[in-house]
């Protein structure tokens, strides 16, 4: 997969050198760039955004150096996420999902957003998604990206070392992941439940399912219809 992030903060992405997605670009799985949206601009102040039609508080990212950026960035076979409060919510089944595309395009905005005529002219183009990670303000949208960047890359085949640990978490299976334990076996007085430590595999399916069924419950009741 190809993985493009656009931004005016692309130092934002140097950390992906240091997580798993190092590794997957030095394999080859992955090549990655980030972009500095400047390198689009036409004016000595390398300006990218303006006052909003109709007034308002803020500014706006001007359409133009998107357009130029989208103009050498995309493929036919591209697929561009804008990140933004205002989309589709970002899900596992979406990673899943975005983590079979051949190249993913992340436009990540600033300010008050992005020229809206940037996403109309990409969407003729090519797919485009418009995705929020949650119902919050950020900054920008560099951190979504990486956030999403993050859940989806390690679902390719072959990135996550042992592909049996992405099959057990939450979400995978629509419910929270069940409480994990490790040694000591005694710990300040907590004990590991027994049936962990009961070597029995159909009774410890049995809790750990009955326990990801209870902790969805208590703190994500919207994810049992
Ligand atoms: N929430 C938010 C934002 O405030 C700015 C950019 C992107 C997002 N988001 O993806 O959720």
């Amino acid at each position: 997969m190809r993985i493009d992030a656009i931004s005016i903060f692309p130092d934002y992405f140097n950390v992906l050198e240091l997580s798993l997605l190092g590794k997957a670009k030095q394999s080859g799985l992955i090549e990655f760039q980030a972009h500095d949206l400047r390198s689009w601009t036409t004016d000595k102040h390398k300006t990218v955004d303006d006052s909003p039609y109709g007034g308002g508080a803020g500014m706006v990212m001007k359409p133009e150096p998107w357009g130029l950026a989208f103009d050498d960035v995309l493929t036919p076979k591209s697929t561009v996420i804008f990140t933004t409060p205002a989309g589709i919510p970002f899900t596992q089944k979406l990673a899943q999902e975005l983590s079979t595309r051949e190249h993913l395009v992340f436009a990540c905005g600033r300010y008050e957003g992005i020229d809206q005529r940037v996403v109309e002219n990409a969407r003729s183009e090519v797919e485009v998604l418009e995705i929020s990670i949650g119902d919050y303000v950020l900054n920008g949208g560099e951190v979504a990206a990486l956030a999403m960047l993050e859940a989806i890359t390690r679902l390719m085949p072959g990135f996550m070392g042992n592909a049996e640990s992405i099959v057990e978490e939450s979400h995978s299976d629509g419910l929270l992941e069940y409480p994990s334990y490790t040694k000591p076996q005694s710990w300040r007085g907590l004990e590991v439940p027994e049936v962990l430590l009961s070597g029995h595999h159909a009774e410890i399916e049995k809790w750990r399912r009955a326990q990801s069924v209870e902790r969805t419950r208590q703190n994500r009741p919207d994810l049992i219809d």
